[in-house]
């Protein structure tokens, strides 16, 4: 139990009785000499007088005779008004002081105060270090105590990150026992429940950089999306996101995301293993192709439980992302999801790429009405995208740093390039890089997994994330070495289907 009482300081002031009209004018004379405590104001209502206040001087004014005070302005006190000397005392109890005082007095001295903490909605997340575990009651009842109401819930990391889906195990120290909150970043609200989805407040900046470097009309894919903290302000700038997690709960939420910020014709959810999403997405489905060398994706489109949106008989249907849900099981999606995007009536943005030519000289985009493209602006259903990965992709977005660069294997030979239009996709792959790694090793990882070579290859480093260990993301365009060149496409799609299934 926290002694709160510890924490009371009583000051013994002196303080000046003047009128109430008079505060201003001897507040301003006695400027230097005033209490300065912050939160707490120097002028102060006189309990005993309504028409009178009290001005309280400062620790340095020990004499009741002001001798501490210039004698000049003592003199123009003088001269504004009868001055009455009272004594004043105060306490400054534990609401006053902050969790670095009251936390620097409970702790064993020299360690480390830990009063910075992610914030993600009402919850505080804590990491305190093994030293200071024993105290982790009191240092969570400190941090609730002095950010409530902002802060309802401390939560600490227990261990490290193990899962796949990038979460951490909390334990909830103080406050209440609720892990579903909503965040707002650059204008776009984001719900989850922390205790499922990953979710990292300190990439905020990260994902506004990425974002600031897509145009309205182009189409991403997202391959670690997560809750949408790339997918969702994307789409709310006017591109298609195609956006997929493992975690079903993230898929959830992204759904959820996708509603709320008004993009869900725009976002379209994916539930499967990333390799298994860009294979299926970006190969060319062979109903595309001709009808005697599609059998292994019409057998996988079979499978799906994909459905074309069945709002679509309604005069407002929307682009239901739920309806493009795709299970574990390594089922195909593109057919259903260019149903969806011919049948449903969504809320998109202008969906031109540069490559179709309407773009004017300064990148910006134009709409179908000729005014410059920003994002949301509702389309009827003849002018929705139809959306197919495997003649254009602008952006492949992969933020899984520990694994990211693993997974570029799944572009060898994936594109097929008598179908492609226009240049490769930009590829952002995060990968940490440790003290004792180069960039060029993780360059030549990268062209390893691609079996390319990487031209002009760019890395920014996001952040340190330990003392020998930074997050950076290593952004390229795909090299052609990546296209599939088959131009007759029955081993070649039935072998790409196999794999993704
Ligand atoms: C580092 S988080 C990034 C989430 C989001 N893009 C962001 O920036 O906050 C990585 C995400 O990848 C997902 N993930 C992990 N392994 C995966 C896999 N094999 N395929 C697809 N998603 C995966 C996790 O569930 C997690 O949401």
């Amino acid at each position: 139990m926290l002694d709160e009482s510890k924490f009371d300081v009583n000051l013994k002031l002196w303080a000046l009785r003047i009128p109430r009209k008079h505060c201003k004018v001897a507040t301003r004379i006695l400027n230097g000499y005033l209490l300065n405590k912050a939160r707490v104001k120097p002028v102060t209502e006189d309990p005993t007088c309504e028409e009178n206040r009290y001005v309280i001087l400062s620790e340095e004014v020990k004499n009741p005779d002001l001798s501490d005070i210039p004698e000049q302005k003592r003199e123009e006190l003088n001269k504004l008004c009868k001055i009455e000397v009272v004594p004043y005392s105060m306490t400054l109890g534990y609401s006053y002081w902050d969790a670095d005082h009251v936390l620097k007095q409970i702790l064993p001295p020299g360690v480390e105060v830990p009063t910075s903490f992610e914030t993600i909605g009402h919850i505080a997340h804590l990491n305190i270090h093994d030293e200071l575990l024993p105290f982790k009651d009191v240092i969570a009842k400190v941090i609730y105590d002095k950010n409530y109401p902002r802060i309802k819930t401390v939560v600490n990391k227990v261990g490290t990150i193990t899962n796949e889906f990038r979460v951490p195990e909390f334990e909830i120290l103080a406050g209440e026992n609720n892990m579903v909150t909503e965040v707002k970043q650059y204008g776009s609200t984001f719900k989850l429940d922390y205790s499922l989805v990953y979710w990292n407040s300190r990439l905020e900046h990260e994902h506004l950089r990425l974002i600031s470097h897509f145009q309205p009309g182009e189409i991403i894919c997202d391959m670690f999306a997560g809750i949408g903290p790339f997918a969702i302000p994307a789409a709310q700038k006017g591109c298609i996101v195609f956006a997929n997690d493992l975690n079903p709960d993230s898929i959830r939420y992204l759904k959820i995301n996708a509603k709320v910020n008004k993009v869900d014709g725009c976002v379209l959810a994916y539930n499967m293993d990333a390799r298994e999403f860009i294979s299926q997405l970006m190969a060319a489905p062979a109903g595309e192709i001709n009808s005697e060398c599609d059998v292994s994706t019409l057998k996988a489109c079979e499978n799906s439980d994909i459905q074309a949106n069945e709002e679509t008989g309604t005069e407002n249907a929307r682009l239901n992302v739920e309806d493009k849900e795709v299970p574990g099981n390594g089922t195909s999606n593109v057919e259903s999801l260019q149903n969806n995007c011919k049948n449903a009536d969504a809320s998109v943005t202008a969906i031109k790429r540069p490559s179709d030519g309407c773009w004017e000289e300064n990148g910006n985009a134009k709409s179908a009405s000729g005014r410059k493209g920003k994002a949301n602006k509702r389309m009827r259903s003849s002018e929705l995208p139809k959306p197919k990965a495997w003649e254009h992709v602008d952006h492949v977005i992969m933020n899984l740093p520990a694994s990211a660069l693993k997974f570029l294997d799944a572009f060898k030979s994936l594109i097929k390039r008598k179908y492609w239009k226009g240049s490769l996709p930009w590829i952002h792959c995060y990968c940490f890089i440790r003290a004792n790694e180069t960039q060029e090793l993780i360059i030549s990882e990268a062209e390893s997994a691609l079996n390319g070579h990487i031209q002009d290859p760019i890395f920014h480093k996001v952040r340190n994330v330990a003392p020998n260990k930074a997050m950076f993301c290593l952004s390229f365009r795909l090299p052609e070495a990546c296209f599939n060149e088959d131009i007759t496409c029955s081993v070649q799609s039935a072998g790409v289907a196999t794999r993704s299934a």
